[in-house]
């Protein structure tokens, strides 16, 4: 049980890549929170892991990521329910070029207002344990999506945002890495308005299942010598990691995706 002990926390927690990752962590051994806006799916879904893992296995906190106080309540119930919080992972997202303020407000502004809370509940300095912070960014973080400018807009702030943050947080016991998955086979791909030449391109990079990259996420959690890590999930290359200028072991050949 690689995760006995462990008390999880995941945003967008109700289906696609953040179900895969409660599911994994279950069967790992954790007790999670479950954390998403959709309250109906989201009360439905707790009730079928209760059943498959254990009634006091899970538990699902109804969240707007974007609203502050329900972020921070969102740790307070979990630590009430499970004791602490020892894994976060900010997963919650959206794809809507349209509503670009709202979706920065989800995908990058929540995701780093959690993490700051994560530091609150969890620092050594404050008498918490530690733990692990994992960041859902894309590959869309790291390259450019000229067909959601704004969407990549945020998941590059996330990956800034999180590698400028690791070093902040070893004096609080506390890992920080982001995850930048390929295109997934979840809701947010199937319902995306994208033109016949945008869904090509798609296909012939191809799709990931939502549960090679919880595989990921789940890697990122227990390898304790990971900080700061950006991890990339791609069809091509699996899972693998991403340097940049003035990493370990970086050069302009291996950092090529
Ligand atoms: N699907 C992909 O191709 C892909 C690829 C790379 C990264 N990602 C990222 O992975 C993450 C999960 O995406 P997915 O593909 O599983 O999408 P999804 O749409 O299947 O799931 C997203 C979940 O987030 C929840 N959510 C949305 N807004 C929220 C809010 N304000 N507060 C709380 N919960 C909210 C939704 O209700 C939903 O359950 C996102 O951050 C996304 O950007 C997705
Ligand atoms: C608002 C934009 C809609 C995008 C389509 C819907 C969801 C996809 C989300 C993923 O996060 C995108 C992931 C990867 C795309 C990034 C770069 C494209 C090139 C891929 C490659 O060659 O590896």
């Amino acid at each position: 049980m690689l995760l006995a002990g462990e008390v999880a926390l995941v945003t967008g927690a109700a289906r696609g890549i953040g179900l895969a990752t409660v599911r994994l962590m279950l069967q790992h051994g954790a007790k999670v929170g479950l954390a998403d806006i959709d309250e109906t799916v989201g009360v439905a879904t707790c009730s079928e892991l209760q059943k498959e893992f254990s009634r006091n296995a899970a538990t699902f906190i109804p969240t707007d990521v974007t609203d502050s106080m329900q972020l921070r309540r969102m740790f307070q119930t979990t630590i009430k329910e499970f004791g602490k919080v020892s894994i976060v992972c900010n997963n919650a997202g959206v794809a809507d070029e349209q509503n670009w303020k709202k979706m920065i407000a989800v995908n990058m502004v929540a995701m780093m207002e959690s993490t700051h809370l994560a530091v609150e509940f969890m620092s050594h300095t404050r008498g918490g344990e530690g733990g692990v912070v994992i960041n859902v960014s894309s590959m869309g973080g790291i390259l450019p999506m000229p067909f959601g400018p704004s969407y990549s807009a945020s998941k590059f702030g996330i990956v800034g945002f999180t590698r400028s943050m690791t070093e902040c947080l070893e004096r609080d016991g506390i890992r920080v890495n982001c995850v930048c998955p390929e295109f997934t086979d979840t809701a947010m791909l199937a319902t995306a308005s994208m033109t016949s030449e945008q869904l090509e391109m798609v296909q012939s990079v191809g799709i990931l299942q939502p549960e090679q990259v919880a595989e990921a996420i789940l890697q990122l959690a227990t390898d304790s010598s990971k900080a700061g890590a950006v991890m990339t999930v791609t069809m091509k290359r699996g899972i693998d990691f991403f340097l940049f200028p003035g990493d370990p072991g970086y050069s302009s050949k291996k950092s090529k995706l």
